[in-house]
Formats: C-alpha cells, sequence, structure tokens
C-alpha cells in the first residue's frame, strides 16, 4: 500500500462518541459525555474519566457504554480526561452491578459507590503521599520529568501530603491524573481519603550477616573467631540454619526477622545485640505488606481428609455434575473447611478463579493462615478492617491475574472476577451477608448465586444451620444436598442441658439478696467451677452488652432514655455512662433519680459486662475476657482476645453473639447461655430461625475435639418447642415446623417481601407520607399484597420517626419485575409531591 493513499479524514466523517458514565452519587439515571475527538481511541468501557458534575465538582467515574447518540434534554459536556487505557471494571461486574440496582431498587450509581474502594474513586478531595518504602536512589522504574517534580513536592518533609488541586499547581496543568496513576503503579506515592486512612506501615525489624562475611571463606573464619563465645556462635548456627548463605548468597539479602531470635527459648537475645554492636550482623527495617510477595510461606499439603469428609466431597462433584448449586449441611465441627480447601484445590488446578465468602467475624487470622498455607501468594484477603490501599491491592491482583483464589467478607462478590468457577458461601444462613444500609442493601449471599450463573461458576453453600430459603431449595430438588452428621474425629456433639432460672429467685439467708446468683444458676456456676478445676475452657454467651440494660428508679418508675430514639439507655460501668446502641448517644450515671430525687436507683437485667464483673467476684481465680463491641473496637483487639483464648492466657471467655460464630477452640468443653429468653422473643418473622440457629451455633463452640462437651441453657420457660429440636439436634424436624409457620402466614420461601422504611423528623410526617405511599402501593399491588402503615417496635433513631411498609409478592419471577417497577414509581410519586419533602424513603428487598 502507498504511503499517501491513506484517507484522512474530511471532517464530515468525524465520528462524534458518547459516553455513559456511572457517577458515584445515587443518581436514577446514567449520564452522557462527549469524547473529545482526539481522543476517541482512548475510551474504554469499564474505564474511570474525570468529569465535571455540577458547577464545581470535578468527579471520577466509570463509562458504562459507548455510542454516537447525543443525548435529547441537554447539551453533552466534555468528558475532561481519561485516566486508565485497561478497565478497572469488568464487562461481567457491569453486568453484575447493573443486576443488583435492578434486583435491590437502588441506583447503578449507589452499587459502583458500594463496589470501588476509595482509593479508586478519586475526587478532588483525595490526596496522596509517598509511599514510606520508596527509596529514591533504589528505585527500580525511571521517572518523568513531571513524576519527578511531585517527588521532589513531596520530599519537603516527612509524611507531606499534597491535594489533588495542589498537584495541579506543582504541575501547572490541569489533566494531572495520568502522573498520579502512573506514580501510583510504581508504587511511589499512594493515595488516601481522609486523613485517618494515612498509610502507617506495619515495619519489622530484621537482620542480615553483615555484607564482608557472607563468602564461605570469611564466615569459616567468623566461626573460628567465635569459637569461644558459645552464645553468640550459637545465635550465628540458628540464623545460618534459617538463612542457608553459604547455598545461596542472595538469601541473606533478605535477612530474617530478629525476633526470629531474640524470643526464641535456646538463644540469648542479648547475644543477638552484641552481633550486632560488633558488626556481624546487620540490623535493618522493612516494611511488611500483608500479602507476603517473595516471602512465600512454605507451601504444605491440608488436611488428609478422613473417610466422611472424601464421601461428602465425592457427592459435592457428583451433584455439581447436574448442579450449579450444592448446600454442604454438617454439623457444628464436621470439618467442612477442610473440604472447601480440597475443592478450591480443585477448581483452581482446572484453572478458574475461586472466591471463598465469610461473614465478617469468622475472617479471623486463624482462617486466613490455614489458607496461606495451602494457597500461598496466589491468596488475597478482602476485610473491611483493611485500609483502602489494602483493598486497592487486592482489587488490582485479582485483574492482573496474581490472586486466583480470595478468601473475603461480603464486600469481596464486588471484586473484578471474570473467570470464577467455584464460589463458597461459608455459614450461607449469616444475616452479616445482608448490607441493611445504606443502598444498595444486598445480601452476598445471592449475588454470589447470580455472579455464579454469569460466569458458569459452581457454588458451595455451607453451614450446620442452613437458612429455611436454601434448605427449601435443595428439597424441591433444584439444589444438590450433602449432609455430614459427625463431628471431625473422636468428639461428639456436646449433650445440652435446660435450667429453669425460676428456681432460682429465692431470696438468700437473713432475707438479703444473694451474691450475684441471679444470671448464675447454681448448676451454671458449678459447672464452670468443675471445668476450670480440669484446666479446661468455657465460653458464656450473653445477647446484650454493657453492665444492664436499663435503670429504673425504684420509688417513681423513672427510666433513662435516650433523647434522639424511642430506647432506654444502657448502663456501661468502665465508663460509668449511660449509652444509647442505637445513636451513640452517652449521658452521666446520675446520682439519684432526677424525677422525684430518690436515690433509689436500680439496674435492670445484665450484660456481658456485668456478667464479666459477677464471675470474676464468684471465681477470683478464673482468666476472664470479655468480647463483644465495646472490648473489640480498637483494630486488633479482636485478634488479641481469640489470640489470648487460644493459647489458653485465659480461660473464661464472655461474650455476645461474637463468640458464637466459625470459632474453632480445642480445648472449651462447655458453653453457657445465661438467658436464652430475650433471644426467642422477637417481634419478626425469622425469630425463630435465627435462635434455632443462634443456639445450636454457640452450643458446636463445645467439645470439638477429644473430650465430649456440654451446654447449658438457662431459661424462664424451658417449655418453648424450640428447645427440644435444640437439644435433639434435629435440624429437619425443626425445619419442617418453621416451613409450615412461613406456609401458614405467607412469608419466605412462599412469598418474597419487600419492606419500606419511611423516615421523618415529625411523626406525623412519617405517618401521613407512609399512608400516601400505602395508597399509591394498594392501588397498583392490590390490597392483600400490603401491610401497614406500623410504627416498628422501636420507633424512633436518631431523630428520625419511622414507619414501616410490608409488601408480600409472588415469587413468580415475571410478576415481581412488574410489581418492582410500581413499587418505584410509587416511590418516586411520593418523592416528587411537595407535601412530603422532608422525608426519607429506603426500599429494603428480602430483609432479614
Ligand atoms: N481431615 C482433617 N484432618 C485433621 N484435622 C481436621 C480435619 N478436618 C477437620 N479437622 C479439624 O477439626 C476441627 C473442626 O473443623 P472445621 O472448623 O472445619 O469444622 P466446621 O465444620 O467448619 O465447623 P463449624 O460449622 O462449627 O464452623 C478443626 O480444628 C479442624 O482443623
Ligand atoms: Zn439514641
Amino acid at each position: 500500500m502507498l504511503p499517501d493513499s491513506e484517507p484522512t479524514p474530511a471532517a464530515a466523517d468525524r465520528v462524534t462518541l458518547f459516553a455513559d458514565v456511572v457517577l458515584p452519587l445515587p443518581l436514577p439515571k446514567l449520564y452522557t459525555y462527549r469524547v473529545p475527538y482526539e481522543l476517541n481511541d482512548q475510551v474504554v468501557v469499564g474505564g474511570r474519566v474525570l468529569v465535571q458534575f455540577g458547577a464545581k465538582k470535578t468527579l471520577s467515574c466509570i463509562v458504562a457504554a459507548v455510542h454516537e447518540t447525543a443525548p435529547k434534554d441537554y447539551q453533552a459536556k466534555y468528558i475532561l480526561e481519561f485516566i486508565d487505557d485497561a478497565p478497572v471494571v469488568t464487562q461481567p461486574q457491569l453486568k453484575l452491578f447493573r443486576w443488583i440496582a435492578e434486583y435491590y431498587l437502588c441506583t447503578l450509581g449507589e452499587v459502583i459507590n458500594a463496589a470501588l474502594p476509595s482509593a479508586l474513586k478519586l475526587s478532588s478531595e483525595s490526596r496522596v503521599q509517598l509511599h514510606p518504602a520508596y527509596k529514591r536512589d533504589e528505585h527500580p522504574y525511571p521517572l518523568s520529568e513531571q513524576e519527578e517534580k511531585i517527588v521532589d513536592a513531596l520530599s519537603t518533609e516527612e509524611g507531606k501530603a499534597l491535594t489533588f488541586s495542589e498537584v495541579g499547581e506543582v504541575l501547572g496543568i490541569s489533566s494531572f491524573h495520568k502522573v498520579i496513576k502512573s506514580l501510583m503503579q510504581k508504587d511511589v506515592i499512594f493515595l488516601f481519603e481522609h486523613i485517618a486512612d494515612k498509610f502507617t506501615p506495619k515495619v519489622v525489624k530484621k537482620v542480615r550477616l553483615a555484607h564482608h562475611f557472607v563468602s564461605e571463606a570469611a564466615l569459616e573464619s567468623l566461626f573460628e573467631q567465635l569459637a569461644a563465645k558459645a552464645k553468640q556462635l550459637d545465635v550465628l548456627m540458628r540464623y545460618i540454619q534459617r538463612v542457608p548463605v553459604y547455598q545461596n548468597e542472595h538469601l541473606n539479602h533478605r535477612g530474617l526477622e530478629k525476633a526470629a531470635l531474640t524470643s526464641s527459648p535456646h538463644l540469648s537475645p542479648s547475644a543477638v545485640n552484641t552481633l550486632i554492636k560488633n558488626g556481624v550482623l546487620e540490623q535493618f527495617d522493612q516494611i511488611v505488606s500483608r500479602f507476603p510477595m517473595d516471602d512465600d510461606p512454605k507451601q504444605q499439603m491440608p488436611f488428609a481428609l478422613s473417610e466422611g469428609q472424601l464421601t461428602a466431597r465425592n457427592e459435592v462433584l457428583d451433584h455439581f455434575q447436574q448442579k450449579d448449586i450444592v448446600l454442604l449441611h454438617g454439623v457444628t465441627g464436621s470439618g467442612k473447611t477442610e473440604i472447601y480447601i480440597d475443592l478450591i484445590k480443585n477448581a483452581l488446578e482446572g484453572g478458574g478463579q475461586v472466591l471463598y465468602l465469610l461473614p465478617e467475624i469468622a475472617l479471623t487470622a486463624q482462617i486466613v493462615t490455614r489458607l496461606m498455607r495451602v494457597f500461598g501468594t496466589r491468596l488475597g484477603v478482602y476485610h473491611s478492617k483493611f485500609s483502602d490501599n489494602e483493598r486497592v491491592e487486592v482489587w488490582n491482583g485479582v485483574l492482573s491475574g496474581r490472586f486466583q483464589v480470595v478468601v473475603g467478607v461480603r464486600s469481596a462478590v464486588f471484586l473484578p472476577f471474570d473467570n470464577l468457577s467455584l464460589i463458597v458461601v461459608d455459614e450461607e444462613h449469616e444475616s452479616s451477608y445482608k448490607q441493611y444500609d445504606p443502598a444498595p442493601r444486598y445480601n452476598a449471599r445471592e449475588v454470589a448465586l447470580m455472579m455464579g450463573t454469569f460466569q458458569g461458576a459452581k457454588i458451595l453453600l455451607g453451614s450446620a444451620t442452613p437458612s429455611v430459603e436454601t434448605y427449601y431449595q435443595c428439597r424441591a430438588g433444584r439444589w444438590g444436598l450433602v449432609t455430614l452428621t459427625k463431628r471431625f474425629g473422636e468428639a461428639g456433639l456436646p449433650d445440652i442441658e435446660l435450667i429453669d432460672t425460676r428456681r432460682n429467685q429465692s431470696p438468700g439467708a437473713n432475707g438479703q439478696p444473694k451474691r450475684p446468683t441471679h444470671n448464675f444458676t447454681p448448676e451454671l456456676t458449678a459447672a464452670i467451677e468443675g471445668r476450670l478445676e480440669q484446666k479446661e475452657q468455657v465460653i458464656l454467651f450473653q445477647n446484650r452488652r454493657g453492665y444492664s440494660p436499663f435503670i429504673t428508679c425504684l420509688d417513681c418508675g423513672w427510666i433513662p432514655k435516650c433523647k434522639s430514639c424511642a430506647v432506654s439507655l444502657s448502663y456501661h460501668k468502665h465508663a460509668h455512662e449511660l449509652r444509647c446502641h442505637y445513636c451513640g448517644h452517652h449521658d452521666q450515671m446520675p446520682r439519684e433519680c432526677p424525677a422525684c430525687g430518690s436515690m433509689a436507683l436500680r439496674m435492670m437485667g445484665f450484660g456481658t459486662e456485668r456478667i464479666e464483673d459477677d464471675l470474676k467476684i464468684m471465681l477470683p481465680q478464673a482468666m476472664v475476657q470479655r468480647m463483644d463491641l465495646d472490648t473489640t473496637r480498637a483494630k486488633n483487639a479482636y485478634q488479641q482476645i481469640i489470640s489470648d483464648f487460644e493459647q489458653q492466657r485465659t480461660n473464661v471467655l464472655v461474650g455476645t453473639q461474637m463468640v458464637t460464630k466459625g470459632l474453632d477452640f480445642g480445648n472449651v468443653s462447655l458453653v453457657g447461655i445465661i438467658n436464652a429468653d430475650s433471644i426467642i422473643h422477637y417481634p419478626d418473622f425469622r425469630a425463630h430461625e435465627r435462635a434455632y440457629q443462634m443456639f445450636v451455633q454457640v452450643s458446636g463452640r463445645a467439645g470439638r475435639k477429644g473430650k465430649k462437651g456440654k451446654v447449658i441453657i438457662q431459661t424462664g420457660d424451658p417449655q418453648q418447642p424450640i428447645f427440644d429440636k435444640v437439644m435433639r439436634n434435629d435440624y429437619v424436624q425443626f425445619y419442617e415446623y418453621e416451613l409450615e409457620q412461613r406456609r401458614e402466614h405467607l412469608y419466605p420461601p412462599f412469598a418474597r417481601v419487600i419492606k419500606i422504611t419511611v423516615k421523618h423528623v415529625e411523626e406525623r410526617g412519617a405517618q401521613e407520607t407512609a399512608i400516601s405511599l400505602v395508597q399509591e402501593l394498594v392501588e397498583r399491588l392490590g390490597r392483600e399484597a400490603v401491610l401497614g402503615p406500623e410504627a416498628p417496635y422501636i420507633f424512633r433513631i436518631r431523630n428520625f420517626y419511622l414507619q414501616e411498609i410490608t409488601i408480600k409478592l409472588s415469587r413468580e419471577h415475571t410478576v415481581l419485575k412488574h410489581a418492582k417497577a410500581q413499587i418505584l414509581e410509587s416511590i418516586n410519586l411520593i418523592k416528587a409531591a411537595k407535601d412530603f419533602k422532608g422525608a426519607r424513603i429506603a426500599v429494603d428487598v428480602d430483609p432479614m
């Protein structure tokens, strides 16, 4: 072809491209921007672009589609800058996000906002900082002139940060986002959104051999010199044992954690320091990533599966031949995790990606270590306690193929997988898979099912107490069911004993109240004492935190309430104050009743703090630790409590539902449920299911290895039918009973429920809005489908009065889709009406 035959595009042939973008905002539709002609070949669907929104704001957003149709109702603005040459959001993700928005009745912007770690959502508020590991002289990648300028500006002082607009000023240009992105990719800088997210690297002290000792000859003469210094020689020997530098000199560069030498019981820490002082060892700091890149932990073979586990594994694989979804119903401690690991290995060998979902609280160091050993650096971990930068690292690691298996909490369903072959949803019944607030109010289990359908992945749900909906699908033959009825190893399921607390309310001698035995029956106290004598451990479960749920004046009956919520304030002894568990408001504990002046203020009921306190008085020799929201706020507090208990530095663990989930301690032989009644009596159609799950799960923490465990349940109503099912560990009986209830009252799985909550600062505002909304809904859906409005049990939270509307719909897909459109239409009508301006309306599809 002749070079001059290449046609130059005539102005008339120019294609004008438009991009529909998703802004990270709750906007009902996508906005269309115009692509500057000379950048036509740079648009990437799924890539980020920068646009102006409103008068002043610049926002980064995702391109969802590219086309040639100009918007009808407005003049499209130009896209300001292209940030990515490759998608950060993949096509399968966009498809899934659209499904989430449609199914859960929210906007695509809300989904994207929840999905993307904020460092991927560049905004004018973002800031940059030099990466603490960055060393100018040792950096492997060359920097451009512009990049050098930024590094100069960030190097003027330690920890200096620049906002995006300051970066623009330094460079004197407005399209600087590519420079930022490039610096990020080279690990020179990183981004943060809030001051609190500023990166504080984790540093470990390491040691290595000074470089002039690293040859064989030098080492030999060093050994001769130290011949008389036995302790230093020991240290050196250990170092060489761990880091075989004589085999490979390069290994020395990486060194060894200093603690590996100083904390060894066989070595002398002062000998280590002498070697450093004399220049034999050199000490240096290293920043550790949460995801070890090169220090691949020793890959280990997983446990060999027992015969029962093998059978179950094979049954799962058999079902997968015909069915996409299988439930593994295995009793607590049956070794489901090992079966997952085996199946994950299998899926990875086939070349696909794997997602392993766990509820927030079950994603502990325990499980991560176990998985790291088997999957090494292929494993990514996605946790909500991670910093944003760490989350971006996982996101990019999935995109690049570095992480083939990810273990994560519910938001891990948003990661950019495109080739999933297996999704494991452990503890599939857990309500923490559901996001309550804000939108998208999604259930990660349901999203995972859809994701599996889109990508052709198999789904394994696991639980000792499956949700009624899931079990129903299995019974109907749509999903496969595999059952494990025995625990792994020798341990059988624990014995369960019910203790009637009404027998324990008699006063002590001389009419004096007894010591605090009202929350500990004599049976429970004796059992705890017995176990501690045997050097075994105990878990106590109480569903309330704080010291006492409320206080009251014995003379006038006054009870302190929250100013902003319709709840009584709980007394917290440690802080000596009254707190609202809904809005966090706190008040001083009054010395006398503010209503009548009486001094007779009395604590009512008991929370975990009080259980802990009373226990310390009753059994002063016991080492008691409490695990609830109040003791686990600090970043590593939760891990610390678990490891103290694991190492048996503590022997009684008192806690809220945090202690009921997924924990695996070998030495726990007794579990006590302090007050079962408050869990059963709860105004919700799932109350029984939840109570059953909670009792079985917490009981399941007892006697997991070796000795038989025991569970004591304290209740004022031992006749409750639920106890019988828990004690006989009869899930199927529980399920059948519960299913009948659901059928009779038309609840899931026989209907779909959608809950609408109307909030207003005025009670009348909430009522009037809700009534009008109900009218609209009834008109469209019929009277039978719409229940309410009704004030919920806690009718005011954070100054907003609440009204709830419940909609029950047929499960049929087309009916459901149509009904959802009608619901949205009704809500939009109300939202647009002037009279209801002050109201907020939240929709929750499949509430839990
Ligand atoms: N094949 C095996 N070899 C050795 N140990 C095993 C094996 N399978 C399971 N275990 C051990 O048995 C214990 C219980 O297993 P696991 O935690 O997987 O149970 P689970 O079914 O997930 O229980 P839960 O539902 O209560 O969480 C663990 O300590 C685990 O390490
Ligand atoms: Zn409050």
